[in-house]
């Protein structure tokens, strides 16, 4: 007989007997699913990760005859090596804190959710480790039959949610025996993902005191992916707004920008670092920024906003820059996103 291309199943000595009725499900899946990050701050690691992460028709849209080569010589020759020391720079004990932190969530949701043991909780990374084959068997292994896919996304955008939901469907592709799978697409105004990001800049203000504006940095795209057709810059508006109506009266400091442009294409506007400049050049003393749209910490807020972004502001003359954190492993947001996830999982419960 010819190979099958589906994975073949653990053996089931009991395949041809009556099953026991109602045969169970097994635990609830939930898979949480980031962007990834090297496994160490080297440029070899970086390589491959950027490889693996810039290969992605989804994340680069340009054809891949065009782009491969540039990719294989100007971007990988060069940006491994000066990413390494920025990437030592953030790195924990424990290792990437995009990792790290979402490991974080990833615990404090089990805690919240599994009590019972009815849910298990995953990890996957869309690009390097732990993979989302791995993390898939992991729940496979542990009697999961039914998986709800979170990508730790607020705001939907196709180069970073439905790449995430590509890869899960590419891994169920291979398989004989299938999980049932649910998608989350968009939380982004979410009242507890909302309450969470108020309440982490009323304690920052009081401890801080209140700044001269607030500023928060989503994560660019190309403006291009706007005509055609991504919601990610209205999703963005739209958080932006929620938490401007959360803090009341203080909510006119709200203000918004894009920020980690890459490649010479025009990126949504206005772009981070040099909205800070101009705001210390006109006078602008103290701002505050937060970075909504990432919920776990990394390269592109701990070193690219809380150093080089606070550098440009103070270099134009700005007396205070304050980085207020991602939620990461907040027990608040862990308890309020897990009580979402809880009805996400509605009529699955056994
Ligand atoms: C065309 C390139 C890129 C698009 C589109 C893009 C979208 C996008 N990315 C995130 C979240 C993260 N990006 C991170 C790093 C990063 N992003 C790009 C390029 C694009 N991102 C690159 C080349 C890199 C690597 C670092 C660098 O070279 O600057 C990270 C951090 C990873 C880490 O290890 O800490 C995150 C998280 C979102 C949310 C998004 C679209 C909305
Ligand atoms: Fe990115
Ligand atoms: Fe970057």
């Amino acid at each position: 007989m010819p190979e099958s291309r589906f994975l073949a199943e653990p053996q089931d000595p009991d395949a041809f007997a009556p099953a026991p009725a109602p045969r169970p499900h097994g635990p609830l899946g939930v898979l949480l699913v980031n962007l990834g990050t090297p496994d160490a701050p080297t440029p070899a690691s970086i390589r491959r990760y950027l490889i693996e992460f810039l290969s992605d028709r989804r994340v680069i849209e340009i054809p891949q005859w065009l782009w491969q080569p540039i990719l294989r010589t100007v971007v990988v020759l060069r940006r491994p090596h000066a990413l390494a020391p920025r990437y030592r720079e953030i790195w924990l004990e424990e290792g990437s804190p995009l990792l790290v932190y979402s490991q974080r969530l990833a615990q404090g949701l089990q805690q919240h959710l599994g009590g019972e043991d009815a849910v298990r909780v995953g990890l996957a990374m869309r690009y390097g480790n732990p993979s989302v084959a791995s993390a898939m068997d992991a729940l496979r292994a542990q009697g999961c039959e039914r998986m709800l896919v979170v990508p730790m996304y607020p705001q939907y955008a196709a180069s970073t949610t439905a790449t995430a939901v590509d890869k899960v469907a590419a891994y169920a592709a291979r398989l004989r025996n299938q999980p049932e799978l649910r998608f989350l697409k968009r939380y982004n105004t979410l009242p507890a993902y909302i309450d969470a990001l108020a309440e982490s800049v009323r304690r920052h203000w009081d401890e801080h005191g209140m700044p001269d504006r607030l500023l928060l940095s989503f994560h660019g795209l190309p403006r291009v992916t706007v005509a055609r057709g991504d919601p990610y810059h209205r999703d963005c508006m739209e958080t932006a707004q929620a938490l401007r109506g959360r803090l009341g009266p203080d909510g006119h400091l709200v203000h918004v920008s894009f920020q980690s442009r890459f490649g010479a294409q025009e990126w949504l506007k206005p772009y981070t670092e040099p909205t800070l400049r101009a705001w210390a050049r006109e006078g602008v003393q103290r701002v505050d920024v937060m970075c909504p749209g990432f919920l776990a910490d990394c390269l592109e807020t701990l070193e690219e906003i809380q150093m080089q972004c606070r550098d440009a502001f103070l270099s134009e003359g700005g007396q205070a820059f304050r980085y207020i954190p991602c939620l990461n492993g907040d027990a608040r947001w862990a308890e309020g996103f897990a009580s979402f996830i809880r009805q996400s999982l509605a009529g699955w419960q056994t």
